[in-house]
C-alpha cells in the first residue's frame, strides 16, 4: 500500500492505564514520505491517543504497553484548541521566533526574519506581521495558522494533526485545510490526520484507519474504504453523515 520505503513505522502499537486498562490494541500502520493518513473513528476510539504515541506525549496515567513506532524523521503536533496551544502573555510573532531560534539554531535576528516567512507563508495579514499582536487579538482561524507556524518550524517530516479544524467555523475549516494541502505539496511533509470528519480526510488523505474501541477495524484507500466499505462499523459510519436535504420540487442540493 505504500510505495515509498516508510518514514514511520507503528507494529502492534497497545497503550494500557496504570490499571491496566486497555486503550489502544495492537494498532498497526506506516507511513511513506510525504505520505497523508486518516484515522477515523468515534469519540474515544483510541485516535488522539495513537497519534500522540508517535511524539512520545502520552498524558499521565497512560502507558505503551506493546509495540513499537519506528521513525527516522523529527515530528510536530497540530493540537485541536488553537489559543490552548498558544501563550496567551506572549506576542505571537515572538512565540514563533523563539521556536524557530532553538528547533532551527539561528540567530535572534534570523529567527524572527524566519518567523515572519511562516506567518506570510500561512497567509496571515500584514497587520499581523509588522505589529506584536497576543493570541487574545487573533481569530481562531488566525490562531490556528499561528499554531501550524509553529509546527512547521520544527521542520518536521511529519506533521501530527490532532482534529485541528473542529474548533473553527465551516468556511475558516476549509481555508485551513486548502492551507495544509498547499503547504504539503511546497515543503513536502507526511501528515497522520486526525479527524470526525469524513469529507475532511477524504480531501486530505489517500490512505485512511478507522477505530473503534482501541483497534483499527478498517485499513485501506480512503476512496475505496468510503465507496466500499467493508466492515459493518465503517459503514455505520459512513451513513451517519447526515445528506443534504433537497429542496421540494427542484430535486437540487443545498448549496
Ligand atoms: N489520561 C488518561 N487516563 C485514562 N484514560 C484515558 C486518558 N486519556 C484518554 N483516555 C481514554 O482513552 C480512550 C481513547 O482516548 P482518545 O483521546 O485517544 O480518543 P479519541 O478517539 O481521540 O476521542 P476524541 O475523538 O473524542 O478526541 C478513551 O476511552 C479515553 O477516555
Amino acid at each position: 500500500m505504500i510505495s515509498t520505503s516508510p518514514i514511520l513505522e507503528i507494529k502492534g502499537l497497545s497503550l494500557a492505564t496504570k490499571s491496566n486498562k486497555k486503550l489502544v490494541n495492537n494498532v498497526s500502520f506506516s507511513l511513506g514520505k510525504g505520505e497523508s493518513l486518516g484515522l477515523v473513528g468515534e469519540s474515544g476510539s483510541g485516535k488522539s491517543l495513537t497519534l500522540r504515541s508517535i511524539l512520545g506525549l502520552l498524558p499521565r496515567g497512560v502507558e505503551q504497553t506493546g509495540g513499537v513506532i519506528k521513525s527516522d524523521v523529527s515530528s510536530a503536533m497540530v493540537f485541536q484548541d488553537p489559543r490552548g496551544a498558544l501563550d496567551p502573555l506572549c506576542p505571537v510573532v515572538k512565540q514563533l521566533a523563539e521556536v524557530v531560534y532553538y528547533r532551527q539554531k539561528v540567530s535572534r535576528k534570523a529567527s524572527r526574519i524566519v518567523a515572519l516567512e511562516l506567518l506570510e507563508m500561512l497567509g496571515l495579514p500584514d497587520s499581523l506581521k509588522k505589529t506584536d499582536r497576543y493570541p487574545s487579538q487573533l481569530s481562531g482561524g488566525q490562531c490556528q495558522r499561528v499554531v501550524i507556524a509553529l509546527a512547521l518550524a520544527c521542520k518536521p517530516g511529519i506533521l501530527l494533526c490532532d482534529e485541528p479544524t473542529t474548533a473553527l467555523d465551516v468556511t475558516v475549516q476549509r481555508q485551513i485545510i486548502e492551507t495544509i494541502t498547499r503547504l504539503q505539496n511546497e515543503l513536502g511533509f507526511a501528515m497522520v490526520f486526525v479527524t470526525h470528519n469524513l469529507a475532511i480526510a477524504a480531501a486530505l488523505c489517500s490512505e485512511l484507519c478507522v477505530m473503534k474501541e482501541g483497534q483499527i477495524v478498517e485499513h485501506g484507500n480512503t476512496l475505496s474504504i468510503l465507496q466500499n466499505p467493508h466492515n459493518p462499523y465503517t459503514q455505520m459510519l459512513i451513513n451517519s453523515v447526515l445528506p443534504l436535504p433537497e429542496l421540494e420540487g427542484s430535486g437540487q442540493p443545498w448549496s
